[in-house]
């Protein structure tokens, strides 16, 4: 049974749906990702999850347990990432960590969470007196102290420098290897890519695509581009004709093609036929980024200088 489970969820503000029949279910000990553009509707979605929202419709489940009704019971299970005004300017880093562990049965040992999270070094600073980063890393402490069984991230890394990055994808990596199910939005497809077992695509209210990354990025309608400058002209209908084939682009003497690997095969045919030399020849797998621009029906660049 999923320990996540979200079933034609609809929530609308001012008459306006924002999240408007969303489903979907994640498995104990998963890393599950959200994605969407700026106002898709994942944060209310999340916030269901957590309690924070009530539905107007649909069926939200954590545990087993109704996140409104069973708020106490929910809170025990779930650690969520806070929002800035949720913590006092005064209160230290230390005496957060203390609070937060105190609110649980069995709490983590925060020292060496601190630690790991590089915040060894404030715990005596105020909460109002900490830089974005560190505020965000302290909001990452607070949500796994409780030992959850479930952790709600929402934005985990945004604000993070490189370094912090990386080293919070381990910290999430080591506590999902503890057995502990991550329910993830991100803006950032290589934290996306690196950490998701699975992916919700979410926009405008609806979850448009549900894979694993690789799965997504096959979907991507020019999932393989192929970039050359041709010894010789190569005939239009030709071209047209390759199968698979979703966008030709000509400039300045170079072809870029982008479909499937079948495509690139049969490009290659099509030049050995005619004996045509490829010059600077590029094949580009799609990312993420192509999956996503593509499943939330933004236009898609791929420009020559992404090629060369
Ligand atoms: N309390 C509220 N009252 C009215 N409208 C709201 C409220 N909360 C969110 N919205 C609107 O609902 C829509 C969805 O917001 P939501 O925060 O869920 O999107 P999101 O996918 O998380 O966006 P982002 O990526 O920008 O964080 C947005 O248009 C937002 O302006």
């Amino acid at each position: 049974m999923p320990v996540i489970e979200v079933t034609d969820l609809h929530k609308s503000y001012g008459g306006r749906a924002v999240v408007d029949g969303v489903s979907f279910g994640v498995e104990e000990g998963e890393i599950f990702g959200i994605l969407g553009p700026n106002g898709a509707g994942k944060t209310t979605t999340v916030e269901c999850v957590e309690g924070l929202r009530v539905p107007d419709a649909g069926r939200v489940r954590v545990a087993g347990l109704d996140p409104v009704a069973d708020h106490e019971k929910v809170a025990r299970v779930l650690g969520a990432q806070l929002q800035e005004s949720e913590l006092q300017a005064k209160l230290t880093v230390r005496e957060a960590l203390e609070l937060y562990a105190a609110f649980h049965p069995r709490p983590l040992d925060w020292r060496p969470l601190a630690e790991r999270l590089g915040l060894a070094e404030k715990l005596g600073s105020r909460f109002g007196k900490l830089s974005g980063g560190q505020k965000q890393r302290l909001f990452i402490a607070l949500a796994l102290v409780g030992n959850p069984r479930v952790v709600v991230l929402d934005e985990l890394t945004t604000g993070l420098d490189p370094r912090a990055r990386r080293g919070t994808w381990e910290l999430i990596e080591d506590v999902r290897a503890g057995g502990v199910t991550v329910l993830l939005v991100t803006h950032f497809m290589e934290e996306a890519q690196r950490l998701c077992d699975r992916i919700a695509v979410i926009d405008r209210g609806a979850v448009v695509a549900l894979d694993t990354p690789a799965g997504l990025v096959r979907r991507s309608a020019g999932a393989t581009v192929i970039s050359f400058t041709p010894s010789a002209p190569l005939d239009d209908d030709e071209v047209g004709a390759l199968p698979d084939l979703v966008s030709v682009e000509r400039k300045d003497g170079r072809i870029t093609l982008s479909g499937t690997d079948g495509t690139v095969n049969a490009v290659i045919t099509l030049l050995a036929r005619h004996r045509i030399t490829a010059h600077q020849l590029r094949v580009l797998d799609a990312t993420l980024d192509d999956a996503f621009l593509d499943l939330t029906k933004e236009k898609k660049e791929k420009t020559e200088g992404t090629l060369t």
